[in-house]
């Protein structure tokens, strides 16, 4: 018998997503656990990346970083690890350049490439184990302190770093149509897989990073990734059972695809700062959750500033009950300690459910 799993002692997020009442709007920070935090930056400098990925020690240790620093006003916490792990675990080769970024030293080139290089069948359970370790024992570790998310990278995203980025991408697409298609098609296979083995894993939230959706314009989006957008929700839920847990949708930038968005199956849009709430919450129509969207950068500023910001963003979603705090994209790795902390107080201060009825 497998241990089971702490009670949750906060569970608001959950409740939030499912569009339940809460007694004050949740928050977590995208990118919570990373370079603006010296305890991550010490493990960073020992550890290769996909090494603290691979490491389930490792993953639950800076996972729960955040956590600890700012006890008691995150709302959860979301596993360490990145999206390119998929491509690895297709069998395409990716590096993490320390300060850099991600680096492909051989992408695919074309899809003859692609059906000679891509591995034909991904048993997540044998390439991606150590992320459902890792969640495992993260969950574990949390003891019920805040629920546990799980995510995966969007397919165009993915294709996009797989062909070398977003100019090779659209060439793939008007060069070879149909082999683009293949190409997604097999990503979100993985996807689906893998999403539902971090769930049966101790994933409690599941979020879908469609990173590149607004390289996308709305009738490409619709063709390249809104069908394994809706594929990924539909059979996620049809294998785990439609209740069993909340799915968000981050597309990035494409807010053209919000009234989509909210009508295949997802519990939570997450929005960037290219929208406005109003005009989120008039097209959302309380189909879903809204989560977001503070400019990243707005953390750079004063500690003032950053009260101000924050508490215009929340007052504005404030009226939709369907609401969780977020910036509109991950922290900036030089936003001080302190200004994470006014941006989560703020939160909590102006956030408290009254704030609709105050209106
Ligand atoms: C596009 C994307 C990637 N990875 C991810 C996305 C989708 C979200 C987004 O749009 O930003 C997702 C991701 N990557 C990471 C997490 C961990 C959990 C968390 O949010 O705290 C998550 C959810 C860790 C990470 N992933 C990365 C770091 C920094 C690693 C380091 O340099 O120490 C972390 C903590 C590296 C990474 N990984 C990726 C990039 C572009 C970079 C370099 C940019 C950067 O450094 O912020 C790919």
């Amino acid at each position: 018998m497998e241990k089971p799993f702490p009670e949750m002692k906060n569970d608001l997020i959950l409740r939030a997503a499912r569009g339940e009442e809460t007694e004050r709007v949740p928050v977590w920070i995208m990118r919570q656990a990373g370079r603006y935090l010296p305890e991550f930056r010490k493990v960073s400098a020992e550890y290769d990346f996909f090494t603290i990925c691979r490491t389930p020690e490792l993953a639950t240790k800076v996972t729960i970083q955040p956590i600890d620093r700012y006890d008691g006003l995150l709302d959860a916490a979301i596993i360490f690890s990145d999206i390119l792990v998929v491509p690895q675990a297709l069998g395409i080769e990716v590096v993490m350049l320390p300060g850099k970024g991600p680096h492909f030293p051989n992408p695919i080139v074309d899809p003859e490439d692609m059906h000679r290089r891509l591995k034909e069948k991904v048993d997540v359970h044998e390439d991606l184990q150590y992320v459902f370790d890792a969640l495992t024992m993260t969950r574990h570790a949390l003891n019920g302190r805040v629920p546990l998310i799980g995510f995966a990278g969007g397919p165009w995203t993915l294709m996009t770093y797989m062909v070398e980025g977003a100019e090779k991408a659209k060439g793939w697409i008007h060069k070879y149509p149909e082999e683009s298609q293949e190409l997604l098609q097999r990503i979100t296979d993985v996807i689906v897989d893998y999403l539902v083995g971090q769930v049966r894993a101790g994933a409690q939230m599941l979020q879908v990073f469609e990173s590149f959706g607004g390289d996308l314009g709305p009738d490409d989006f619709d063709r390249l990734s809104l069908p394994y957008l809706t594929q990924i929700v539909e059979r996620v839920k049809y294998e785990l059972g439609s209740d069993a847990v909340p799915m968000t949708i981050f597309a990035k930038g494409s807010f053209y695809a919000l009234d989509s968005l909210s009508s295949i199956g997802y519990d939570t849009v997450s929005l960037n700062w290219t929208i406005d709430p109003e005009d989120a919450i008039e097209i959302a129509q309380g189909r879903v959750t809204l989560q977001g969207n503070l400019e990243p950068s707005v953390l750079l500023g004063s500690d003032q500033e950053i009260e101000v910001e924050t508490e215009k963003m929340v007052r504005r979603f404030g009226s939709s009950t369907r609401y969780i705090a977020n910036l509109g994209h991950g922290i900036l790795p030089s936003v001080r300690l302190e200004a994470v902390d006014v941006f989560l107080r703020t939160v909590h201060r102006v956030g408290r459910r009254s704030v609709a009825e105050e209106k």
